[in-house]
């Protein structure tokens, strides 16, 4: 069974036609890069995963049934902009992504619940290089530094699907080449499936698996809404990627 199943599936705003008769199937452990131009429905077709969205018809099946009609611990995204809490520390960041996680309704876990959780926040920003700044505040900590913080508050919910919308688009080229280096090790070592948007063909050829293309094939100038965008292409890159390694 694939992780996720997506048949015909159409995403429209009232007149507006997003997403026109997607049909894909991603398997857990792939590593899927979409691109495509602005505008195309790339953040939507995330926000769908998410949960935040729902489809407007078809079927999207997240391991054989339909997807929650919420956000879940199954699934954490990084975005562009950093999603901290900027009165709270490194640590406190992510121990509460465990809290929230665990117990929904009082944000906060007591006695050995929480010795647990703060071990396994440690231990996720060791993971991700930030062991040493555990009491600092986000606005201390340089861009590079506050997405490897905003990833650690991702993971640390053990997310079967990690969805990341141009998460480096802001960081200076060394710092994003440091960050396609730690998500790809986090990739292999957390058994993740990654879904990510990128507005960087390179970056999408060197991270992926797998490239998804997405455009609109038929556009009508006097109606420029009736036409949504289509997956043009679907180009698997494994070779590529052994060949990289060797
Ligand atoms: N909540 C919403 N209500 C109405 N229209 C929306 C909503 N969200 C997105 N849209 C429309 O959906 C279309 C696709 O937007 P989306 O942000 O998904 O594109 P994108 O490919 O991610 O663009 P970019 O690369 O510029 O970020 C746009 O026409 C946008 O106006």
């Amino acid at each position: 069974m694939s992780l996720i199943e997506i048949k015909h599936l159409w995403k429209t705003y009232g007149a507006n036609v997003v997403l026109e008769n997607l049909s894909l199937s991603i398997e857990a452990g792939e590593f899927c890069t979409l691109v495509g131009p602005s505008g195309c429905g790339k953040s939507t077709f995330l926000r769908m995963l998410l949960g935040e969205e729902s489809p407007s018809k078809g079927v999207f099946l997240f391991e054989g049934k339909p997807f929650p009609k919420e956000p879940s611990v199954e699934r954490g995204i990084v975005f562009q902009r950093y999603s901290l809490f900027s009165h709270l520390t490194v640590l406190d960041n992510v121990m509460l992504g465990i809290e929230l996680g665990e117990s929904r309704f009082l944000g906060k876990l007591f006695g050995s619940a929480q010795k647990r959780a703060k071990e396994e926040a440690i231990a996720m920003l060791e993971a991700v290089g930030l062991g040493d700044v555990l009491h600092h505040y986000p606005s201390a900590l340089s861009g590079g530094m506050q997405q490897r913080l905003s990833i650690a508050q991702s993971l640390v919910k053990k997310p079967k699907l990690l969805l990341l919308d141009e998460p480096f688009g802001a960081l200076d080229p060394g710092i994003r080449a440091d960050m396609h280096a730690l998500i790809l090790d986090l990739w292999k070592k957390n058994n993740l499936t990654v879904v990510m948007v990128t507005h960087d063909l390179h970056e999408g050829f060197y991270l992926g698996t797998r490239l998804l293309v997405f455009d609109k094939v038929r556009n009508d100038p006097q109606a420029p809404n009736a036409f949504g965008a289509k997956i043009t292409y679907d180009i698997p890159l494994i070779r590529e990627k052994v060949k990289d390694e060797e």
